[in-house]
Protein backbone atom coordinates (compact mmCIF):
# COMPACT_ATOMS: atom_id res chain seq x y z
CA UNK A 1 0.00 0.00 0.00
CA UNK A 2 1.60 3.52 -0.96
CA UNK A 3 0.38 6.49 1.23
CA UNK A 4 -0.33 9.36 -0.71
CA UNK A 5 0.00 13.20 0.70
CA UNK A 6 -0.03 16.38 -0.09
CA UNK A 7 3.65 16.51 1.66
CA UNK A 8 6.37 15.84 -1.05
CA UNK A 9 6.82 11.90 0.63
CA UNK A 10 6.36 8.88 -1.40
CA UNK A 11 6.11 6.20 1.60
CA UNK A 12 5.48 2.74 1.26
CA UNK A 13 3.82 1.07 3.95
CA UNK A 14 5.49 -2.22 4.81
CA UNK A 15 2.49 -4.41 6.82
CA UNK A 16 4.63 -7.02 9.27
CA UNK A 17 0.80 -7.83 10.15
CA UNK A 18 -2.47 -5.84 9.11
CA UNK A 19 -4.07 -3.76 11.83
CA UNK A 20 -7.38 -6.06 11.01
CA UNK A 21 -8.88 -9.00 13.14
CA UNK A 22 -5.88 -11.44 12.81
CA UNK A 23 -2.94 -8.91 13.14
CA UNK A 24 -1.11 -8.30 15.75
CA UNK A 25 -2.26 -4.77 16.06
CA UNK A 26 0.99 -3.38 14.48
CA UNK A 27 2.35 -1.93 11.57
CA UNK A 28 5.76 -0.62 10.09
CA UNK A 29 6.18 2.69 7.85
CA UNK A 30 9.00 2.78 5.57
CA UNK A 31 11.45 4.85 3.69
CA UNK A 32 10.37 7.93 5.34
CA UNK A 33 12.03 11.17 4.16
CA UNK A 34 14.38 12.35 7.14
CA UNK A 35 13.27 10.12 9.38
CA UNK A 36 17.11 8.27 10.51
CA UNK A 37 18.91 11.40 11.20
CA UNK A 38 15.85 12.50 13.39
CA UNK A 39 15.51 9.45 14.72
CA UNK A 40 19.41 9.32 16.35
CA UNK A 41 19.60 12.81 16.61
CA UNK A 42 16.74 12.47 19.58
CA UNK A 43 17.90 9.02 20.85
CA UNK A 44 21.69 10.23 21.39
CA UNK A 45 20.35 12.82 23.40
CA UNK A 46 18.72 10.30 26.16
CA UNK A 47 22.00 9.24 27.27
CA UNK A 48 23.01 12.86 27.55
CA UNK A 49 20.12 13.85 29.26
CA UNK A 50 20.60 10.95 32.04
CA UNK A 51 24.41 11.76 32.70
CA UNK A 52 23.04 14.82 33.51
CA UNK A 53 23.90 16.19 37.07
CA UNK A 54 21.37 15.03 39.71
CA UNK A 55 20.13 18.74 40.43
CA UNK A 56 19.79 19.42 36.58
CA UNK A 57 17.40 16.49 36.65
CA UNK A 58 15.65 16.83 39.70
CA UNK A 59 14.61 20.47 38.03
CA UNK A 60 13.55 19.19 35.04
CA UNK A 61 10.78 16.87 37.27
CA UNK A 62 7.01 18.03 37.48
CA UNK A 63 5.49 15.93 40.25
CA UNK A 64 2.35 18.01 39.88
CA UNK A 65 1.97 17.02 36.24
CA UNK A 66 2.17 13.50 37.72
CA UNK A 67 4.75 12.89 35.42
CA UNK A 68 2.92 12.02 32.25
CA UNK A 69 0.19 14.58 32.32
CA UNK A 70 -1.13 15.48 29.06
CA UNK A 71 -1.98 19.29 29.86
CA UNK A 72 0.85 20.14 31.73
CA UNK A 73 3.41 22.67 30.29
CA UNK A 74 6.64 21.14 29.10
CA UNK A 75 9.76 21.30 30.99
CA UNK A 76 13.20 21.51 28.64
CA UNK A 77 16.55 21.13 30.16
CA UNK A 78 17.07 25.21 27.70
CA UNK A 79 20.40 26.26 29.66
CA UNK A 80 21.95 22.15 29.67
CA UNK A 81 20.41 20.56 26.50
CA UNK A 82 19.59 23.15 24.57
CA UNK A 83 19.31 21.13 21.33
CA UNK A 84 17.34 18.47 22.82
CA UNK A 85 13.69 20.52 22.28
CA UNK A 86 14.43 20.84 18.89
CA UNK A 87 15.16 17.63 18.36
CA UNK A 88 12.46 16.19 20.09
CA UNK A 89 9.78 17.96 18.30
CA UNK A 90 11.05 17.49 15.20
CA UNK A 91 10.86 13.94 15.25
CA UNK A 92 7.35 14.17 16.99
CA UNK A 93 5.81 16.33 14.08
CA UNK A 94 7.51 13.98 11.40
CA UNK A 95 5.77 10.67 13.37
CA UNK A 96 2.72 12.88 13.53
CA UNK A 97 2.41 13.61 10.22
CA UNK A 98 2.96 9.78 9.44
CA UNK A 99 0.39 8.77 12.09
CA UNK A 100 -2.29 11.03 10.19
CA UNK A 101 -1.91 9.30 6.90
CA UNK A 102 -2.19 5.71 8.40
CA UNK A 103 -4.96 7.02 10.14
CA UNK A 104 -6.72 8.39 6.88
CA UNK A 105 -6.07 4.51 5.60
CA UNK A 106 -7.45 3.21 8.92
CA UNK A 107 -10.89 4.76 8.21
CA UNK A 108 -12.04 2.79 6.07
CA UNK A 109 -12.30 0.37 8.30
CA UNK A 110 -13.52 2.47 10.98
CA UNK A 111 -17.58 3.52 11.10
CA UNK A 112 -16.56 6.55 9.42
CA UNK A 113 -17.41 5.05 6.02
CA UNK A 114 -19.60 2.79 7.08
CA UNK A 115 -21.62 4.98 9.51
CA UNK A 116 -22.08 7.70 6.62
CA UNK A 117 -25.62 8.26 6.30
CA UNK A 118 -26.58 7.69 9.91
CA UNK A 119 -23.78 7.29 12.94
CA UNK A 120 -23.58 4.11 15.45
CA UNK A 121 -26.40 4.78 18.22
CA UNK A 122 -29.19 2.97 19.69
CA UNK A 123 -32.49 4.26 19.81
CA UNK A 124 -33.54 6.11 23.14
CA UNK A 125 -37.30 4.61 23.59
CA UNK A 126 -38.48 1.00 23.94
CA UNK A 127 -39.04 0.06 20.42
CA UNK A 128 -38.63 1.18 16.68
CA UNK A 129 -40.81 0.17 14.29
CA UNK A 130 -39.04 0.74 10.63
CA UNK A 131 -40.09 0.84 7.02
CA UNK A 132 -38.22 -0.81 3.62
CA UNK A 133 -36.43 2.10 2.81
CA UNK A 134 -37.59 3.50 -1.18
CA UNK A 135 -34.56 4.73 -3.11
CA UNK A 136 -35.00 7.36 -5.64
CA UNK A 137 -33.17 9.67 -7.80
CA UNK A 138 -34.32 13.14 -8.83
CA UNK A 139 -37.75 11.43 -7.79
CA UNK A 140 -38.14 8.43 -9.60
CA UNK A 141 -38.23 5.26 -7.58
CA UNK A 142 -34.97 3.40 -8.38
CA UNK A 143 -33.13 0.12 -7.50
CA UNK A 144 -30.51 0.59 -4.83
CA UNK A 145 -27.49 1.07 -6.99
CA UNK A 146 -25.37 -0.56 -4.43
CA UNK A 147 -26.55 -3.51 -2.16
CA UNK A 148 -23.96 -2.82 0.77
CA UNK A 149 -25.99 0.14 1.46
CA UNK A 150 -28.59 0.37 4.21
CA UNK A 151 -29.15 -0.37 7.67
CA UNK A 152 -26.20 -2.40 9.86
CA UNK A 153 -26.87 -3.47 13.46
CA UNK A 154 -24.12 -4.78 15.76
CA UNK A 155 -25.24 -8.32 17.36
CA UNK A 156 -24.65 -9.36 20.79
CA UNK A 157 -21.28 -10.83 20.18
CA UNK A 158 -20.02 -7.93 17.85
CA UNK A 159 -20.85 -9.23 14.61
CA UNK A 160 -21.72 -6.26 12.28
CA UNK A 161 -24.54 -7.46 10.07
CA UNK A 162 -26.39 -6.10 7.34
CA UNK A 163 -30.36 -5.86 8.16
CA UNK A 164 -32.51 -7.36 5.12
CA UNK A 165 -36.23 -7.50 5.59
CA UNK A 166 -38.84 -6.94 2.47
CA UNK A 167 -41.03 -4.07 1.29
CA UNK A 168 -44.05 -5.55 3.21
CA UNK A 169 -42.08 -6.28 6.41
CA UNK A 170 -42.04 -3.90 9.14
CA UNK A 171 -38.95 -4.12 11.02
CA UNK A 172 -39.07 -3.76 15.03
CA UNK A 173 -35.53 -2.76 16.82
CA UNK A 174 -34.63 -2.85 20.79
CA UNK A 175 -34.27 0.60 22.13
CA UNK A 176 -32.64 1.88 25.45
CA UNK A 177 -35.54 1.74 27.47
CA UNK A 178 -36.54 -1.56 26.56
CA UNK A 179 -33.06 -2.84 27.91
CA UNK A 180 -33.98 -0.97 31.74
CA UNK A 181 -37.13 -2.12 31.59
CA UNK A 182 -36.53 -5.52 31.30
CA UNK A 183 -33.45 -5.63 33.41
CA UNK A 184 -31.21 -6.16 30.89
CA UNK A 185 -32.53 -9.42 29.02
CA UNK A 186 -33.52 -7.11 26.24
CA UNK A 187 -30.59 -5.10 24.84
CA UNK A 188 -30.94 -1.88 22.48
CA UNK A 189 -29.51 -2.73 19.38
CA UNK A 190 -26.69 -0.35 17.85
CA UNK A 191 -27.20 0.22 14.34
CA UNK A 192 -26.24 2.64 11.59
CA UNK A 193 -26.99 3.54 8.02
CA UNK A 194 -24.03 3.19 5.11
CA UNK A 195 -25.03 5.36 2.38
CA UNK A 196 -24.41 3.81 -1.27
CA UNK A 197 -20.92 3.94 -2.94
CA UNK A 198 -19.58 4.22 -6.07
CA UNK A 199 -20.67 6.55 -9.71
CA UNK A 200 -23.68 5.48 -9.64
CA UNK A 201 -24.85 6.55 -6.17
CA UNK A 202 -24.68 10.38 -6.90
CA UNK A 203 -27.76 11.13 -6.47
CA UNK A 204 -29.37 8.73 -5.15
CA UNK A 205 -31.73 9.19 -2.08
CA UNK A 206 -33.03 7.23 0.41
CA UNK A 207 -36.32 7.97 2.45
CA UNK A 208 -38.01 5.45 5.27
CA UNK A 209 -39.88 5.80 8.41
CA UNK A 210 -39.23 5.30 12.04
CA UNK A 211 -41.93 5.02 14.42
CA UNK A 212 -40.17 5.51 18.30
CA UNK A 213 -42.21 3.78 21.25
CA UNK A 214 -41.60 5.08 24.22
CA UNK A 215 -43.05 4.69 28.17
CA UNK A 216 -45.31 7.54 29.14
CA UNK A 217 -43.14 10.77 30.04
CA UNK A 218 -43.38 10.55 34.02
CA UNK A 219 -43.15 6.89 33.80
CA UNK A 220 -40.59 5.51 36.44
CA UNK A 221 -38.00 3.81 35.42
CA UNK A 222 -35.59 1.45 37.99
CA UNK A 223 -32.26 0.40 36.68
CA UNK A 224 -30.93 -2.80 36.61
CA UNK A 225 -27.36 -3.15 38.33
CA UNK A 226 -25.80 -3.16 35.37
CA UNK A 227 -26.40 -0.98 32.83
CA UNK A 228 -24.45 -1.13 29.54
CA UNK A 229 -26.03 2.04 27.90
CA UNK A 230 -24.68 5.78 28.82
CA UNK A 231 -23.46 3.93 31.60
CA UNK A 232 -21.24 7.31 32.89
CA UNK A 233 -24.89 9.68 33.13
CA UNK A 234 -27.14 7.18 35.51
CA UNK A 235 -26.69 7.24 39.09
CA UNK A 236 -25.80 3.38 40.20
CA UNK A 237 -29.55 2.51 41.65
CA UNK A 238 -31.00 5.01 39.94
CA UNK A 239 -34.64 5.76 39.79
CA UNK A 240 -35.83 8.35 37.28
CA UNK A 241 -38.52 9.26 35.23
CA UNK A 242 -38.38 8.21 31.02
CA UNK A 243 -38.83 11.83 30.93
CA UNK A 244 -35.56 12.57 33.41
CA UNK A 245 -33.56 10.07 31.70
CA UNK A 246 -34.22 11.10 28.02
CA UNK A 247 -32.95 14.81 29.11
CA UNK A 248 -29.77 13.69 30.24
CA UNK A 249 -29.45 11.40 27.04
CA UNK A 250 -30.19 14.24 24.95
CA UNK A 251 -27.87 16.76 26.80
CA UNK A 252 -25.28 14.16 26.41
CA UNK A 253 -25.60 14.54 22.72
CA UNK A 254 -26.48 18.16 22.33
CA UNK A 255 -25.45 20.25 24.91
CA UNK A 256 -21.79 18.78 26.49
CA UNK A 257 -19.83 19.05 22.86
O1 LIG B 1 -32.94 4.74 8.42
C1 LIG B 1 -33.06 3.70 9.06
O2 LIG B 1 -33.27 2.60 8.55
C2 LIG B 1 -32.88 3.76 10.57
C3 LIG B 1 -33.07 5.16 11.09
C4 LIG B 1 -32.62 5.27 12.51
O3 LIG B 1 -31.79 4.56 12.98
C5 LIG B 1 -33.21 6.30 13.38
O4 LIG B 1 -33.92 7.19 12.89
O5 LIG B 1 -32.96 6.25 14.61
FE1 LIG C 1 -31.96 4.61 15.12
Amino acid sequence: MSLSTDKDYDLSLKIEQGFGPDGLGILSVTDVPGYSSLRRNLLHLAPKLANLPKEVKDDLEDPNSRYPSYCGSNVWPRSTLPELELAFKALGKLIFDVGLMVAYHCDQYGDNSMSSWCGWHTDNGSLTGLTCAIFTRDGEEIPCPDSAAGLYIRTRNDQIVKVVYGVDNIAYQIGETAEILSGGILRATPHCVQAPKGKESSGVERSTFALFMQPDWDEKLSFPEEVHIHKELIPSNASLTYGEYSEMVLGKYYDKK
